[in-house]
């Protein structure tokens, strides 16, 4: 980024900011709705209750001797931040760091009945079953009718606004707020992405997923049109090693949602049976790289994961948190072209967000002039009420 002064990383550390909130009020909330969701038993509530206490209020403390990520995370920064307060640290590292000792406390990573129980589960299958998903789904059987061209556009807008609301954002009430002074789609870079797919079909597209449910279906369907009409050869996939973020999506809940797909009716048991049969042949493969849970910008990815990307036709990156991985969690000016912030990633990259968070690049200087004009109080940044197609090739 030659030309782009870095901005600063953004901390949880002032009182009433967005991310203050998030440390001091929704991971206490997330707590309680793990609670809720499992008869735990009370070494994992004491666990729980130590958690609550360790995290609004005290200090970073080192993973056990004998955990399995240890010594990853040593690498990832708890050797240098083990002592701190959550508040001083960088917001990305205290966010993931929360998830880790979420699992750690009920037990996920340790051998014995608890072992691999997403937390989370429940309120992920919930939200599969909901009349929302069948609507959505039954939506499908009139968009099959059109051309190709418009049913790839609405499956991609079905994509991008899937990441609207994933359920961790929905433990707060502003989720529902709308405006309409200014577009919701604030860039839509959508034909640069159409471009570059070009009508070759060769080529393979690395989809890095963001949360289950009512995101991953549209992503899904997304991947299945892109793979029946030829727009790509092969679909790679990326999801979480384990439970993230509340919502995000595991290979467990892409399964969930193949199931659900094929036990739908018309077009959406259709695509279903298409994506399990490219799973089946290599066409469409899912990827768990344990950087996909590290609490670190992309810009330090592995060198394996950037040979992947550096070999697609494009990556398409989902969702809030990721872009802020991409770009870098940083306050950067809203006008900083994300051309710039974007330019080390290794191959062609696409974001599409709807922003839940204090971090976007990108804009013309009339659009934040409006959104701020509409919204003083800066609510347009981190209410989901707006969104980005962003691609850099
Ligand atoms: O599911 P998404 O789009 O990544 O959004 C998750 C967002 O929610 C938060 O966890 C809390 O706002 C953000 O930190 C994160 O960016």
């Amino acid at each position: 980024m030659p030309d782009t002064p870095a901005a600063p990383v953004i901390l949880g550390a002032e009182p009433g900011s967005f991310p203050h909130g998030v440390l001091s009020e929704r991971h206490p909330a997330i707590i309680r709705q793990v609670r809720e969701a499992f008869p735990y038993e009370p070494r994992q509530q004491q666990a729980l209750d130590a958690l609550l206490a360790n995290c609004t209020e005290g200090r970073v403390e080192p993973l056990p001797a004998d955990a399995h990520d240890r010594a990853r995370w040593e690498e990832w920064g708890m050797t240098a931040y083990a002592g701190r307060s959550w508040y001083e640290v960088p917001w990305l590292w205290s966010e993931s760091w929360f998830y880790r000792q979420l699992l750690e406390a009920v037990g996920y990573f340790v051998p014995g009945p608890w072992q691999g129980i997403d937390p989370f589960r429940p309120a992920k299958l919930a939200e599969l079953d909901s009349p929302a998903t069948d609507e959505e789904l039954a939506a499908l059987d009139e968009l099959t009718g059109r051309p190709a061209d418009e049913q790839a556009r609405a499956l991609l807008h079905g994509s991008l606004w899937g990441n609207r609301a994933d359920l961790g954002f929905r433990l707060s009430a502003e989720s529902t707020r709308e405006t309409d002074a200014v577009p919701g789609l604030l860039a839509d870079d959508g034909e640069r992405l159409w471009s570059l797919l070009g009508t070759s079909g060769t080529g393979t597209l690395c989809l890095i997923a963001d949360n289950a449910g009512g995101e991953l279906v549209p992503d899904l369907l997304l991947l299945d049109h892109l793979l029946v009409h030829g727009l790509v050869a092969r679909a790679v996939l990326h999801v979480k090693p384990y439970p993230y973020y509340v919502s995000d999506a595991t290979g467990t809940d892409v399964i969930d949602a193949l199931r659900r797909l094929v036990r739908a009716r018309g077009a959406a048991a259709d695509s279903g049976r298409r994506l399990w049969s490219a799973l089946g042949d290599g066409r469409l493969e899912l990827r768990a790289h344990p950087f996909s849970c590290a609490p670190l910008p992309y810009a330090e990815m592995p060198d394996d994961l950037r040979a992947e990307f550096a070999s697609a036709t494009v990556t398409v990156v989902k969702g809030d948190l990721n872009y802020r991985r991409l770009v870098g969690d940083r306050l950067w000016p809203p006008t900083t072209p994300f051309a710039e912030v974007t330019d080390w990633f290794p191959g062609p990259v696409a974001a599409l967000r709807t922003l839940k968070s204090d971090v976007v690049t990108g804009l013309s200087a009339d659009t934040v002039a409006a959104l701020d004009k509409a919204e003083p109080d800066g609510r347009w940044r981190t209410a989901g009420t707006h969104a980005l197609i962003q691609v850099r090739t």
